[in-house]
């Protein structure tokens, strides 16, 4: 991890960019992926498996059977545990419920709002590296709450054509059966587009690496919706001299470990407690089952010492992590400071590891500086408010007048007429 110390503000902007790895062959083998599922279809996502997941796909659909037989592989200690995060997360994004209001704008005029599910929903679960089956439950519960019809899921395959059997437990506990052993970019052009087997949806969502979120942006070309980029996981954790650096550096390499592309940030005005969470990075990292994976993301990562801690929000604002933590005693008082996170974690005890599993929120957030215009996945991002309004007499009596005026001005004679015609029928009766 490099240090920076009390860098100039000129360098603040370099300083949060992210890493860009190879962004130009990134977007041809993307398009390239797209353009063969697009024409070619299952048979191009057999191919895709056999060259990126090593294995001759005999079917693409996973099987009631193996379902089934997965559910009884997984310990019951972890269903008890994945099922205290299913109550938790439901817990928060039913409180997401908006309450219909209907509103009287001027008297005879009544609008109001109403929540639709989007019908064809699409969740990507990234398997690559890790089966990551907590977002099953961020993106299935939400979709479920949201009355979404036909949800579909796909995830890669292993070696031996298998998905995980977590995964597949937690899609049967959530109630989503389409599941499709497909990864990758291949995996977002088969629900963008439709195949032989895989349904077309309207939205997809989900996270994954540069490939699957490289597809979520070019797709949206065509039509089809995204949640947000949300690539490589990256957390950005703010320490002062009373916090504990065994927690931060153990922070730190929760990200570090989910990929060689994920970038961590230690900000502090405080040089010893950054000296001491270096130490304890090295100590921690060595005991990592994934440490190779977390040495790399290390080295693409920063320590930052800044002369304050409302200096130290200041840069995070400008990085706008997905993760920020505020490790300090005192975090609940920078609440108000912070205008750029994807989620934010309060003092010593909220490690990201709570927010990526269990306490209620989502983990599905936007990553790469995108949290400065996306907001993480809720129970909004499977819904469409389509607006409703409702005039009676009065109504159309009181604002006639000025739409008949307005749309005069705008040279649209047959707006005004459409108002004219009901504003002489009522005055002939
Ligand atoms: N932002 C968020 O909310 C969030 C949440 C969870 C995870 N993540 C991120 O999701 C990512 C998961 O990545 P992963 O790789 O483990 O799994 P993944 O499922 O996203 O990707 C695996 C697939 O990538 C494709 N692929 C691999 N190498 C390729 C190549 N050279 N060319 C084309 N396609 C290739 C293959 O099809 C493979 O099946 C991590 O970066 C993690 O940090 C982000
Ligand atoms: N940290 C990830 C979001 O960036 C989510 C996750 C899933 N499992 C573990 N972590
Ligand atoms: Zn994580």
């Amino acid at each position: 991890m490099k240090v920076y110390k009390n860098p100039n503000a000129s360098d603040w902007n370099s300083l949060a960019e992210r890493p860009v790895f190879e962004k130009q062959k990134l977007d041809a083998v993307v398009l390239d992926i797209l353009k063969d599922v697009k024409i070619n279809k299952d048979k191009a996502l057999v191919g895709y498996a056999e060259k990126f997941d090593n294995v001759i796909l005999k079917s693409l659909q996973v099987e009631n059977s193996e379902i089934e037989f997965a559910i009884n592989q997984v310990p019951q200690d972890l269903k008890d545990a994945i099922n205290l995060a299913k109550e938790n997360i439901e817990t928060f994004h039913k409180s997401q419920k908006e309450k219909e209001q209907i509103i009287e704008t001027t008297k005879g005029v009544k609008c109001w709002r109403k929540s639709v599910g989007i019908e064809k929903v699409g969740l990507y679960i990234p398997g690559g590296s890790a089966p990551l089956f907590s977002t099953i439950l961020m993106l299935g519960i939400p979709a479920k709450l949201a009355g979404c019809k036909e949800i579909i899921l796909c995830s890669p395959p292993n070696k031996e054509g298998q998905i995980n059997p977590a995964i597949l437990y937690t899609a049967s506990l959530v109630g989503i059966s389409k599941i499709y052993k497909v990864g990758g970019a291949q995996a977002i052009a088969a629900m963008a587009y439709g195949t032989e087997t895989i349904p077309q949806v309207y939205k997809i969502f989900g996270p994954g690496n540069q490939f699957v979120t490289k597809a979520k942006e070019l797709i949206q070309q065509d039509g089809v919706a995204i949640d947000m980029p949300a690539g490589p996981s990256e957390v950005l954790v703010i320490a002062d001299k009373t916090s504990n650096p065994e927690f931060v550096a153990a922070d730190l390499l929760s990200q570090a470990e989910h990929g060689p592309d994920s970038q961590v940030i230690l900000l502090s005005d405080n040089e010893d407690i950054i000296n001491r969470t270096l130490q304890e990075l090295k100590k921690q990292l060595g005991k990592l089952t994934r440490n190779n994976i977390a040495s790399e993301a290390l080295k693409i990562s920063r320590a930052i010492l800044l002369n304050s801690i409302d200096e130290c929000l200041e840069f995070s604002n400008l990085y706008a992590p997905e993760h920020l933590i505020i490790a300090t005693d005192n975090a609940s008082d920078y609440i108000n400071l912070i205008t750029n996170a994807g989620s934010v974690f309060l003092g010593k005890y909220s490690c990201e590891s709570a927010g990526d599993y269990a306490s209620g929120t989502n983990h599905t957030l936007p990553t790469n500086g995108y949290a400065k215009n996306y907001s993480g996945v809720s129970l909004d991002s499977f819904v469409k408010k389509i607006t409703f309004q409702n005039l009676n007499e009065d109504g159309i009596k009181n604002i006639g007048p000025s739409i008949e005026l307005m749309a005069e001005a705008e040279g649209l004679d047959a707006h005004k007429n459409a108002v004219t015609l009901r504003l002489k029928s009522i005055n002939h009766v």
